[in-house]
């Protein structure tokens, strides 16, 4: 059966992000990390597909090309309509990638309007008049502003994403997106009639992005968060379904991996810690200077993996970072650090951990690679955005993993995954 919803992710944690609400909203999602090649269309069998790629921080070239590849191979297994799914914090920088990435699907569909909203109401994301909230503060006063690689110091989405893109943006705003599903096509209409080409849409609720997901049924392209996801299933006639969400049991060690900076990993690990649980801090610099620190990480897991789960962290406040990048570059420290922590995650592999948390979307895109997994089934959500997952080993062996988004999760994530995982799969 061909598939209905083909989706781009712009990150591994994104990805997951994205399955979880497709899957919760009672469609069968195959997650693919990268783009397959070829011989594949047994593992594209489901009603969406979401193709997870590592492109929100490469050169914008990279992630065209990247997301063009994505798109042709969702063309051709059918897909109907294709989701661009980026982060709710709109991580972007004036190059790219949202815009020119944007731009480029839109070319390769021959379509000349789509919409972008980031927002996500159940972990706190709205869109307001165009301005995007994280909470209670807006975008540019929210953490976000000291993000290691896409610092968000305009909280203007109609802004951000017009400094991103040649094509004209406008904006879809609440008063009309209140008023239902012909509203918002009227408005849509219009916008499109006086030559924009793409519009910014508020949402501030879940039943926004329900008659926005309804309204926007047979535009070939929606750009968003997650959070649109909650609105397209029912357009093809899919119903909530929790039968969707069933994994296999877990076995082996538990381990969390972190190299997310974000405020709310800084308040997990901080939690963790306090707990008195064994914690390995992975320092930069140290690396840098070429000491091992990968390998004095993985004696110090495996000899607390029994009193597991055993963090090994890089995660420090902005300040410390800052101070990291200052020293090595940004980039720079940021490849080193996803170098260390997926030589990590494969050592952990390796020393029997069949259960991971991995904490930060750059990070987990590291880790996944490494570890050579090609697909994850989505199962139970552990925290809005956040589903346990389970994946083949090359080995065969099967690894439950969580992919966590840096903003996401409660303080208590580091443990309470691992008894959510125990419970809804005894
Ligand atoms: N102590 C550190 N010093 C400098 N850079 C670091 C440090 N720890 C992590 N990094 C880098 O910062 C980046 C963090 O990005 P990542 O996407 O993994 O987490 P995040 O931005 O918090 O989460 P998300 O993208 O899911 O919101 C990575 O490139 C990581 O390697
Ligand atoms: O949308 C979000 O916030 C997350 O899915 C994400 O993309 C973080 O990397």
């Amino acid at each position: 059966m061909a598939i209905r919803l083909g989706c781009i992710a712009d990150d591994f944690t994104g990805a997951t992000d994205l399955a979880n609400n497709l899957v919760r909203a009672g469609m069968r999602v195959v997650q693919l990390i990268d783009v397959p090649q070829g011989g594949t269309e047994e593992a594209m069998d489901a009603e969406a597909v979401v193709i997870a790629l590592k492109s929100r921080t490469v050169p914008a070239a990279d992630a065209v090309e990247a997301s063009l590849r994505a798109l042709a191979r969702l063309r051709s297994a059918g897909a109907e309509q294709i989701y661009f799914k980026y982060c709710s914090t709109f991580d972007s920088t004036p190059a790219g990638n949202i815009g020119p990435v944007t731009e480029a699907l839109m070319d390769a569909l021959g379509t000349d309007f789509t919409i972008a909203t980031p927002a996500f109401p159940d972990n706190g994301r709205t869109v307001f008049k165009g301005h995007l909230f994280v909470g209670d503060v807006l975008l540019s006063e929210s953490g976000m502003r000291h993000h290691p690689l896409t610092p968000m110091t305009d909280s203007n989405l109609v802004s951000v994403l017009g400094a991103q893109t040649t094509r004209t943006v406008g904006l879809v705003d609440h008063t009309v997106v209140a008023g239902g599903v012909p509203a918002i096509r009227a408005r849509i209409d219009d916008l499109r009639e006086d030559g924009f080409g793409m519009a910014v849409v508020d949402a501030v609720s879940n039943d926004d992005l329900l008659r926005l997901g309804a309204a926007v049924q047979g535009l070939p392209l929606v750009t968003a968060g997650s959070g649109l996801a909650i609105g397209l299933p029912a357009n093809w006639g899919f119903k909530p379904s929790p039968a969707a969400a069933q994994l296999p049991a877990p076995g082996g060690h538990a381990a969390v991996v972190s190299g997310s900076v974000s405020v709310a990993t800084n308040r997990q690990v901080l939690e963790f810690l306090r707990g008195g649980r064994p914690a390995f801090s992975v320092d930069p610099l140290r690396v840098a200077a070429g000491d091992d620190v990968a390998g004095e990480a993985l004696a110090f897991a495996e000899s607390h993996l029994d009193d597991g789960p055993v963090l090994v962290y890089s995660t420090e406040s902005p300040d410390t970072v800052r101070a990291v990048q200052g020293r090595l570059g940004a980039a720079e420290a940021g490849e080193l650090v996803e170098r260390t922590l997926a030589r990590v995650a494969q050592g952990l592999v390796e020393l029997g951990v069949r259960r991971l948390v991995v904490a930060g979307g750059e990070t987990s895109g590291a880790v996944v690679q490494a570890l050579g997994i090609t697909g994850l089934r989505i199962g139970p959500q552990i925290d809005p955005g956040v589903p346990w997952c389970a994946a083949t080993l090359p080995g065969g062996d099967t690894l439950h993993i969580t992919l966590k988004s840096g903003n996401f999760g409660a303080p208590d994530f580091f443990t309470s995954s691992f008894a959510l995982l125990d419970r809804e799969t005894s």
